[in-house]
């Protein structure tokens, strides 16, 4: 289908234009978006930084970011129209009266503003306070900021508090990239749009479900940031809890961005708090010590570049969640999430009950149930693992577990699957809010959340080790193992 071009040119502002994120991700992006033709004709992007460097020197460091990480090539032309977009601002974020200087570049009457805060989160409430002291908040002015947002429930909200002193919920897009996945997207299609999930989704037919965000990078030289958040700050409060809610959600009244909100929010709220009392049974931590990953040597955690011996940050999380709610009681979502793990790979398996009777007990004591397996990266695609009969005239019959396999790439051939970057900023320019988080579920998944971080902080147990390579500590199979479970691997 044709895209059409719906927004208003943009002012995109991009605070911390030198950093990682923006040099890696965000950049390559924005430059997605103009190969796409998706940037309006007036969008004009200005990078900020607090060292100084000309327009053309930001275009130098512009262009090398596009040659280092676009993967599929920089096409010359594409270039040459989005570099024509670029300005560049010399600001001290945390200095009010530098923020004049983009007064000179944005044209708040005839485009939106949007500020991306690819920063540190300390210094988000700097920005908005600079913003506003040049006379930049306007109606439409818009706010990206970046996760994770606080360490805990109480620095989110001071954060979040921060911004609302400047920034109405509705100027707030909150970044979680995962949302931004095309297959993560897609998971409200497979359960709302097709009438066979919607009908068996729930504790009748669900044994239970196991969502998995394996990676093989370790720290990737944050040590800084990572050793200071670990895990279950880093990936569990957002990315996982994200898919969890989009997979357990009741179906939202339509697609319009509180609608699924309020229904993500209800999931997080009905999480059933793990404390000191239960910790044990139903989390595990880890923390990765040498190994080999896909046939290379890795260090361990406490190996890595800039690494303070001593930490016990986990690297590993495993969680049995349970819901609280009509739908799911009884039906356990085992969480799992760690670095340098076996392989890279995220996917959800959800596990059908079995049949109520066998009809073929003669032949087969029990069936194997079914399975939907939804591969989020790499090689995004849906199974159903289901039973068939093998062809032949036997006198019995044989039954073979087979898959209906849907691949992406197989599929959508000629299809590029969009970064997921590509999509948030391309939403947060079109001023739709669905993929972004609202504040009360950043709050009620910290507060879940930190009961977990509590109770082990409170334990002073030490994390255990897995090997680099590895699907992390035996303790996470044992936790299954007590359920009479195992995770698909
Ligand atoms: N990197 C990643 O993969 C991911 C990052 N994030 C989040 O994105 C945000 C940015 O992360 P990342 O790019 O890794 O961080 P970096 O430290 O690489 O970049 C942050 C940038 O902010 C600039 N900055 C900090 N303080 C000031 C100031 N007072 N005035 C002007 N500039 C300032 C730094 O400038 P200078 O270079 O001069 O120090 C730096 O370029 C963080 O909130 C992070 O949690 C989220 C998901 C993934
Ligand atoms: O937000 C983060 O996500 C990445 C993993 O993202 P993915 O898109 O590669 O799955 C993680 O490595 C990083 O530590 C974390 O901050």
């Amino acid at each position: 289908m044709a895209q059409k071009l719906s927004h208003k040119p943009c002012d995109l502002v991009l605070f911390g234009t030198k950093g990682d994120l923006a040099r890696r991700k965000l950049i390559p992006s924005l430059y997605q978006l103009e190969v796409a033709g998706l940037l309006a004709a007036d969008t004009r992007i200005t990078g900020v930084a607090r060292n100084e460097m000309t327009t053309e020197e930001y275009i130098e460091l512009v262009t090398t970011s596009l040659e280092r990480f676009v993967k599929e090539g920089v096409d010359e032309e594409a270039k040459t129209r989005f570099v024509a977009r670029l300005n560049y601002c010399q600001i001290d974020m945390k200095s009010p009266e530098q923020y004049k200087a983009l007064c000179e570049v944005v044209d708040l009457e005839n485009r939106t503003m949007v500020n991306y805060f690819s920063t540190p989160p300390s210094i988000f409430g700097d920005i908005c306070s600079g913003l506003n002291a040049a006379g930049l908040v306007v109606d439409d002015t818009r706010v990206v900021v970046e996760k994770p947002i606080g360490h805990c429930l109480e620095s989110s909200k001071v954060i979040n508090d921060k911004i609302a002193e400047y920034f109405k919920e509705s100027q707030i897009y909150r970044i979680d990239h995962y949302l931004g996945k095309e297959t993560v997207l897609n998971l409200l299609v497979l359960r709302f749009a097709n009438a066979i999930f919607t009908n068996n989704w729930d504790h009748e037919c669900i044994d239970h479900v196991q969502i998995t965000v394996a990676e093989v990078v370790g720290v990737e030289g944050r040590w800084g940031y990572y050793d200071d958040a670990g895990q279950m700050r880093d990936m569990v409060q957002n990315h996982l809890l994200q898919i969890l809610s989009l997979l357990a959600m009741e179906p939202p009244v339509d697609i319009s961005a509180d609608s699924i909100r309020d229904e993500k929010l209800k999931v997080l709220r009905a999480l059933r708090p793990i404390d000191s009392n239960n910790y044990q049974e139903k989390t595990v931590r880890g923390q990765y010590t040498s190994g080999f990953v896909e046939g290379k040597s890795a260090p361990g955690y406490l190996e890595e570049e800039g690494a303070n011996t001593q930490s016990t940050t986990e690297t590993f999380a495993s969680i049995r969640v349970d819901i609280d709610n009509w739908r799911w009681a009884g039906v356990p979502f085992y969480l799992r999430t760690g670095k340098r793990m076996a392989s890279k790979g995220t996917e959800i398996v959800v596990h059908f009950k079995d049949l109520p009777h066998n009809i073929f007990k003669d032949t087969y004591k029990s069936l194997p149930a079914n399975k939907l397996l939804i591969r989020l990266q790499p090689d995004e695609g849906v199974e159903i693992h289901l039973l068939n009969k093998v062809p032949g005239l036997g006198e019995t019959m044989e039954l073979q577990n087979t898959k209906l396999d849907l691949s992406f790439s197989d599929t959508f051939k000629n299809e590029r699957i969009a970064d997921a970057y590509e999509r948030l900023i391309l939403e947060a320019m079109l001023g739709n809010q669905s993929l972004f988080v609202r504040r009360d579920e950043v709050e009620a998944a910290w507060s879940w959340v930190d009961g977990i971080l509590d109770a082990w902080k409170g334990s002073n147990e030490p994390p255990r080790p897995y090997a680099a390579g590895s699907w992390g500590p035996v303790a996470s199979i044992a936790m299954l193992a007590r359920d009479e479970r195992e995770w698909d691997e």
